[in-house]
């Protein structure tokens, strides 16, 4: 499966309508009518998170989700998830466009921080390389450290996820322009290994356009709480819109 996408892709993490869907047992909200709407309203990817408890993306919406992106060839589906745990198993089953593999504890909260080299390159390499093999292509999530890039490289990875968390906490403080640097520093020493840039966690409609009008070279960002949170608001289509409306206002500042 290839896709290509002229400007910064928007893929939409489901993982909060699984959420809401498993506190009943009347299959609503459902997982794969989101993703479609999401992608008819000009969504570019849809991200999932199978957590190893489950707790809202269970194997069911995987194997749902990889049937549906079949209608949508030029959409990418990207699962995020510790390959040490249970990530491996989806991606050999369902071999999507992209891995992104997340550092996560078995009952972690939500992500917190990334991959760190190199006390992570051993037990990464012939994961990568298991994933490159099946075609499928791997992200994997940093910090925004300049110094990690090279090693992130080096052990194969096609792409790293920028954590975007510290930049979203700092927005709007006088804190954001440090942390915008930060940012732009490790994507410019992620561009320069030969890495792609993603980019996520916590961005919303109010910091999104400042990070990608900050930052080069982003290709892809998931989002997924704020989005859906917006969508019970706005609805999925119109939430979709808006977001890909911050896109295009940060890279139109960011080529000005
Ligand atoms: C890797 C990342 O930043 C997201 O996957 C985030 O962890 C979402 O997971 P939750 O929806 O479980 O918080
Ligand atoms: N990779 C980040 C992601 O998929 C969504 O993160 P969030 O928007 O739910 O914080």
């Amino acid at each position: 499966m290839t896709t290509s996408h002229p400007r910064t892709a928007l893929s939409v993490n489901v993982n909060k309508v699984a959420l809401v869907r498993n506190t009943r047992h009347l299959g609503i909200p459902s997982v794969t009518r989101a993703a479609q709407l999401c992608l008819e309203a000009g969504a570019q990817g849809i991200t999932v998170h199978p957590r190893p408890d489950e707790r809202h993306i269970r194997a069911q919406d995987v194997t749902e989700l990889a049937v549906l992106l079949k209608d949508w060839p030029q959409a990418e589906f990207n699962i995020e998830g510790n390959p040490t745990q249970n990530l491996m198993a989806f991606i050999r089953q369902v071999r999507p466009h992209q891995a992104t593999f997340v550092p996560d504890a078995e009952d972690q909260f939500t992500s917190d921080h990334g991959w760190r080299f190199p006390q992570d390159a051993e037990r990464l390499k012939p994961l990568i390389a298991e994933c490159r093999q099946l075609g499928v292509r791997v992200s994997l999530f940093m910090d925004a450290e300049p110094a990690q890039m090279a090693a992130a490289r080096s052990v194969g990875a096609d792409r790293i996820e920028l954590y975007t968390e510290p930049y979203a906490a700092a927005w709007g403080t006088p804190q954001q322009a440090v942390q915008l640097e930060r940012y732009r520093a490790a994507a410019q020493a992620a561009l320069d290994v030969g890495l792609g840039v993603n980019a996520g966690h916590d961005l919303n409609r109010d910091n999104l356009a400042d990070f990608l009008a900050g930052v080069p070279g982003v290709l892809e960002v998931s989002i997924g709480h704020a989005l859906i949170a917006d969508a019970l608001e706005l609805g999925y289509g119109d939430t979709v819109v808006a977001y890909q409306r911050c896109i295009d206002q940060g890279m139109l500042e960011r080529n000005s």
